[in-house]
């Protein structure tokens, strides 16, 4: 089986097959933001996708949420999985955000805007979802006090503002969760709470996609299910997340594994190149020709010769 037969293995959740994003900036001038990326994700399972900046994994995040830029051109597909029908988001309609697939941003407070109270953000959340439920419960939920629901956004700390928005994820019981460096402004203790609450969105059914560059914190808290990691617009590798972290097959992920503060901060010895600039059907990693191939649970991308 390869990437592109994970329709066959997700009865629930979100499937990403074959996506390719270019984004023309000039005549001569096009982003390779994302090439033939395969993901799945299934209901109840964490999927994290990893790489450094400017690989390509927000441009992923934005396909799902159809939130790319109106001149991008895409192809592949996107489809949310629930109970077996499928929904195409890439041609489908609008409504699909906040219903089918929620975004927990990377930044919180950017999301809610600064001169309303979370109660009233979260309220206009509620009744444009038609939220099965109350703003008490969901904040219970997300372990949201509240008594804070009064307060403005800049009264809040980071971790409770990234609360308030997985309360407003939560309130349109998304099939999918697209969580995008959601703990990239928050300290330890407090990536650790938001990641066992995105735990726990997946265990009660929601299929999530974890978007960070922090292998430090998947390597603690062992929250993703599976990982894929990401380089300049492909996926270079997929597999359970412990067997990635683990035993890396892609000469990428153990330069990024090798390149944590705890593993001796050994520097990348790549740059990342410009997505402006890729050759086609290489990696832009070894300079190689390239397949993906599947052995097991772990798909490689690796030298065709
Ligand atoms: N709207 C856009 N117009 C033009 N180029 C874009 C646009 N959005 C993203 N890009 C480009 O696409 C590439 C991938 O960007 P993306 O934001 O997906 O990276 P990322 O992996 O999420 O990085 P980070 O970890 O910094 O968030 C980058 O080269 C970026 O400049
Ligand atoms: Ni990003």
């Amino acid at each position: 089986m390869t990437l592109t037969d994970v329709s066959v293995q997700v009865e629930s959740g979100l499937i990403v097959q074959d996506l390719t994003v270019r984004i023309p900036l000039s005549r001569n001038t096009t982003v390779h933001a994302a090439t033939g990326v395969s993901l799945n994700v299934a209901s109840g399972r964490i999927t994290g996708l990893a790489g450094e900046s400017g690989c390509g994994k927000s441009v992923v995040a934005s396909a799902v949420m159809r939130m790319l830029p109106r001149h991008a051109v895409v192809s592949g597909n996107v489809m949310v999985r629930i109970h077996g029908e499928a929904v195409d988001v890439l041609t489908g309609t609008r409504a699909h955000r906040g219903r089918h697939v929620a975004l927990v941003p990377q930044s919180p407070s950017t999301h809610f805007t600064p001169v309303r109270t979370i109660r009233s953000q979260l309220d206009e959340t509620i009744a444009t979802l038609e939220s099965p439920y109350g703003i008490e419960e969901l904040a219970q939920r997300v372990g949201l006090p509240t008594e804070l629901l009064d307060s403005y956004p800049h009264e809040l700390s980071g971790g409770l503002v990234q609360r308030a928005a997985i309360a407003a994820a939560l309130a349109g019981e998304p099939a999918v969760i697209v969580a995008d460096e959601p703990t990239a402004s928050l300290d330890r203790r407090r990536t650790d709470q938001v990641l066992d609450l995105l735990r726990e969105c997946a265990d009660a059914g929601a299929a999530v996609l974890l978007i960070t560059h922090d292998l430090g914190a998947l390597l603690r808290k062992d929250v993703a299910d599976t990982l894929a990691i990401m380089y300049a617009s492909r996926i270079v590798e997929v597999g359970p997340a412990r067997d990635v972290l683990a035993d890396p097959w892609h000469e990428y992920t153990s330069a990024l594994l090798a390149a944590l503060p705890e593993r001796g901060l050994k520097p990348l010895p790549r740059v990342t190149p410009a997505l402006t600039d890729l050759p086609p059907d290489v990696c832009a990693y070894t300079g190689a020709p390239t397949t993906l191939v599947t052995r097991g649970d772990r798909t490689l991308r690796e030298r065709s010769i």
